[in-house]
């Protein structure tokens, strides 16, 4: 993983160039609870932020586009990115399998850049345990069972037997929640959108991710 010292210059929602090295933002949630909307948004309106494309062995939903909302991989493609290395992460999610390239992940942070995560509790774990500086992490709750349940149904998306399977799991992925550095409760989509990019923001400003900060202060007081 690149580290502070290979950190390239980037000044978003920091005064003057300081520099500062990219963060991996992750959401996860059971399924359904409105992470990829979320994404979305965070995308339209955050120049510095770039999503991570995983790897899916999953079939390709209605208006999925192979390259934008995964690169849809069969199984034996799939192990040969595991044994090749190739995955920053990977993980068996309701019966199919899903990894995080390391190449564009990489070079993002390399170049300042922040990346979004869609990603499960699992593989958040594993990036916990890889790279635990650069990574912030936020659970999506559902405002209630039901209510999941109908989003699940009103995406129209999967089939009932599909909604049945990711409603079982659901309990099983909430239960991680603790884990994770922040936790919102996905209500109103406006505020949650607010919620995230206010973390954002604040952790682009701590201290130990503004890798220039040290030379600003010094041409400041030297400037004394
Ligand atoms: N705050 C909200 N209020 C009402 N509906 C919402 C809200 N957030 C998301 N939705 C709707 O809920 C449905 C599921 O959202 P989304 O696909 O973003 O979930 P997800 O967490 O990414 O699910 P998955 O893990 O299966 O990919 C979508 O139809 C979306 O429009
Ligand atoms: N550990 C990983 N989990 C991933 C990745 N990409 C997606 N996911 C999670 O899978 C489920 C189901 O997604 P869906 O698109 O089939 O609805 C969801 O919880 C995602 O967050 C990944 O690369 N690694």
């Amino acid at each position: 993983m690149p580290t502070a010292s290979d950190a390239n210059a980037t000044t978003a929602g920091l005064p003057g160039d300081i520099r500062r090295r990219g963060l991996m933002l992750v959401l996860s949630s059971p399924s359904g609870a409105g992470k990829t909307t979320i994404s979305r948004r965070m995308l339209e309106s955050d120049g510095n932020l770039s999503m991570s494309v995983s790897v899916t062995t999953r079939a390709k939903r209605p208006g999925e586009v192979h390259g934008k909302d995964y690169f849809f991989i069969d199984p034996t493609e799939f192990n040969l990115m595991v044994n090749r290395r190739e995955l920053l992460e990977h993980a068996k999610v309701f019966g199919n399998y899903y990894g995080t390239p390391k190449g564009a992940v990489e070079e993002a942070l390399r170049a300042g850049k922040d990346v979004l995560f869609d990603i499960d509790w699992q593989g958040t774990q594993q990036l916990a345990e890889s790279a635990r500086d650069d990574l912030v992490s936020i659970f999506i709750l559902p405002p209630g069972a039901r209510e999941l349940e109908r989003r699940l149904t009103t995406r129209a998306q999967d089939s009932a037997a599909e909604i049945a399977k990711r409603m079982a799991k659901a309990n099983d992925e909430m239960s991680h929640w603790s884990e994770y550095d922040y936790v919102i409760v996905n209500r109103d989509l406006d505020e949650s959108v607010t919620a995230v990019r206010s973390i954002l923001q604040a952790e682009r400003l701590k201290r130990r991710r503004q890798v220039g900060l040290s030379d600003f202060v010094r041409g400041l007081q030297a400037g004394l």
